[in-house]
């Protein structure tokens, strides 16, 4: 056992947070721009209404909530669908308060997950069990995965990262070295990876074809069986926890069975169902978790997934493959069927993980590991090797002038111009185009196409089969010896496919909308790529980029991720660009963020109590910018980090804006 470091005193607020803490309240019509909004509140006089005045006034207001129609209305928040011009004005940002900015630490190991409940069991894992990185951050994503199911779930997938010691490596001489070896294939790359990486990300079913949704309606992408992709979250995990676990496999699920007995509704959860959950009211298996009393849970509630609970005790019991096979593995096909989708007991039987070595680029002199293609990280760091190449980008001075600005816009739109050309590596036919967007000589060529102004689309590289006119979760963990884990998981957009399974209470994702649908952009607004289309087995392109970062000595120095659709690689950059800036964790994840995809024609800007300066925005106007503004408390993308200190400190700060709080000791 290891010596029991004193207790924390209770979290206190970063530096900044007195300006957070006067993020005033989102407002009814904040909630109404997001989705299905206030119709919980008014389903029952929209009801009467309808019944009323007839099927002409629905028509004409746009809510009809019953599930799987397909004006049931998006199910990401509207920024992803902004036009093409500027939001006028700029939104006020009221509303409900979201938690306080909580830095954490210093400490000696850490969790920063969406939830503090999950962070801090997790952090039970690190601290009483003496778990590895690895073994918190199972229990810590399979506990996000029940309260916060609305991002991530065992009916998900995903990629993890995972980091040894100092010091370790996956040699021979140990079982876990041989296993990691065999399945990367290549021994010596093995025994030299510093950062191992499991892709666990949903698959195609084997009858998915490329014009699957052309008939059946993007729609048919996002809600019901059709959604649904072979799900990996279960598969990773236990890989993962080959790979770099010490508490036993049933040890790290029982919490969380214990847990999903009776829970209570979190804010964050609460502002989920009222939003996104309408749908939940229609449906007796969605209802009896998320509406027990005939209406929807509010903050404060407890409400429990008892079939859900029973199914986690058969997986600490069974392993992963209860859900591939079996009583699991028949009430996820049944339901699937039954929701018209195409999954078989062979493509779950199928299912496999992939484990490689992590890639790697440096950005300000420091060592950038994080998931190659079909995520995003890849192209992350291309982007990060823009922006190093310009010495006055993001130094203390400099941080967030408008030059950097203008500067980060360019190299995200380059890197969203390559992102179109990623796809999963299995059915790529030029596997160094992939491998050239991470490299210097890519980005030094498209540093030189950046000029005073912004272009249009053309400009950088997107590649398309349409002309232009036009619930995901993260966690990092660092262990008392220097281990790291960094997980994002998800189950696409909010509450996945809106199919809960009825005997195991498992909610599946709709993770084949990520893939491309000929001449329909998808729920991010992302244009469909060709390299992009769905095949039997492929899996979809991903924004997601988990990273670990190392200093030129080896130390690991931060784990950082995010969630957020399309804003995710470039948030977690952007939070790397404020570390450079001299922000401690908290600030780095909290400070507004930019984005800008190429299509649509915008740059996005996050507005809280304190709006840009007019100068500022005026400047990057005169290059030529579009900026659309819009409310911080919409929660589009949200970064979890962990960062070690030249100390050896070690300190975590969970994302504000989806409410989380991390935890240290
Ligand atoms: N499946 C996508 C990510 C999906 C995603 O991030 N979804 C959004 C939901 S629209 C999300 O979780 N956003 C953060 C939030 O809602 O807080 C990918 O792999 O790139």
């Amino acid at each position: 056992m290891s010596e029991t470091a004193p207790l924390l005193p209770p979290p206190t607020t970063a530096a900044h947070a007195p300006s957070l803490a006067q993020r005033v309240r989102r407002s009814l019509s904040a909630e109404d721009d997001c989705h299905r909004p206030a119709f919980r509140r008014w389903a029952p006089y929209v009801l009467i209404l309808l019944v009323g005045l007839g099927a002409g006034w629905g028509a004409a207001t746009g809510y009809h909530h019953v599930r799987g129609r397909k004006d049931d209305g998006p199910m990401v928040p509207p920024i992803y669908k902004l036009p093409p011009t500027e939001l006028t004005p700029p939104p006020q940002p009221t509303g409900l308060p979201r938690n306080p900015a909580y830095l954490l630490g210093p400490g000696r190991a850490a969790v920063a997950s969406e939830d503090k409940t999950c962070s801090e069991l997790g952090l039970t894992i690190l601290k009483e069990k003496n778990g590895t990185a690895v073994d918190a951050a199972i229990t810590t994503t399979l506990c996000i995965g029940l309260l916060n199911a609305f991002s991530s779930g065992i009916g998900g997938g995903g990629f993890a990262l995972v980091s040894l010691p100092k010091g370790q490596s996956y040699d021979t001489e140990s079982d876990v070295g041989d296993d990691v070896q065999l399945l990367i294939g290549d021994r010596d790359k093995a025994r030299d990876a510093r950062v191992v990486a499991v892709d666990f990300r949903e698959t195609a079913p084997a009858a998915a074809t490329k014009d699957m949704y052309k008939n059946a309606g993007r729609y048919a992408s996002q809600v019901g069986g059709l959604a649904v992709g072979t799900p990996g979250e279960l598969r990773g995990l236990e890989r993962a926890h080959k790979i770099y676990g010490r508490v036993e496999w049933a040890e790290l699920v029982l919490p969380v069975a214990r847990l999903a007995r009776s829970y209570q509704v979190s804010r964050e959860l609460a502002r989920r169902i009222r939003t996104y959950g309408a749908f939940m009211l229609a449906d007796p298996t969605w209802a009896a978790v998320y509406a027990p009393r005939g209406q929807l849970a509010i903050e404060g509630d407890w409400i429990a997934r008892p079939t859900y609970a029973d199914t986690l005790e058969v997986i600490a019991r069974q392993g992963a493959s209860a859900l591939y096979e079996g009583e699991i593995a028949e009430d996820i096909i049944d339901t699937v069927k039954a929701h018209g989708g195409i999954l078989t007991h062979k493509d779950l039987q199928g299912y496999k993980e992939r484990v490689y070595p992590a890639i790697s680029g440096t950005f300000a002199g420091q060592d950038i590991y994080t998931t190659d293609a079909p995520g995003s990280g890849g192209v992350m760091l291309g982007m990060l090797n823009i922006l190093d190449g310009l010495s006055h980008t993001h130094n203390r001075s400099g941080c967030w002038d408008e030059l950097s600005a203008h500067n980060t816009i360019e190299a995200m739109k380059f890197a969203f111009g390559a992102r179109s050309e990623v796809t999963d590596p299995k059915f790529a036919t030029n596997l160094t185009r992939l491998a050239e967007f991470r490299t210097k000589a890519w980005a030094d060529e498209q540093r030189k196409k950046i000029t005073y102004s912004t272009h249009g689309p053309g400009y950088y590289g997107l590649v398309h089969d349409t002309p232009l006119d036009h619930g995901t979760t993260h966690l990092s963990v660092i262990d008392q010896w220097g281990g790291a884990a960094s997980v994002t998981s998800t189950v696409n957009l909010i509450w996945g496919s809106h199919v809960m399974c009825p005997k195991t209470g498992i909610i599946l994702n709709d993770e084949q909308d990520d893939f491309a649908v000929p001449g329909v952009p998808d729920a991010f607004g992302l244009q469909p790529s060709p390299w992009n289309y769905p095949a039997p087995g492929k899996r979809p392109l991903s924004s997601t980029a988990p990273s670990v970062v190392f200093d030129k000595k080896g130390n690991v120095r931060a784990v950082l991720g995010g969630s957020g659709g399309s804003r995710i690689f470039p948030s977690v950059a952007q939070v790397l660009l404020n570390l450079q800036c001299g922000d401690d964790i908290s600030a780095a994840v909290e400070r507004p963020r930019l984005h800008n995809q190429v299509s649509p024609v915008i740059t996005t800007l996050e507005v809280g109590p304190e709006r840009p300066a007019d100068a500022w925005l005026a400047a990057l106007r005169a290059r030529n910018h579009t900026i659309g503004e819009f409310d911080i408390n919409v929660g589009a993308s949200e970064v979890q980090a962990v960062l070690v200190d030249a100390k050896g400190r070690v300190f975590a700060a969970s994302d504000s804006r989806k409410s989380g709080v991390a935890a240290a000791y």
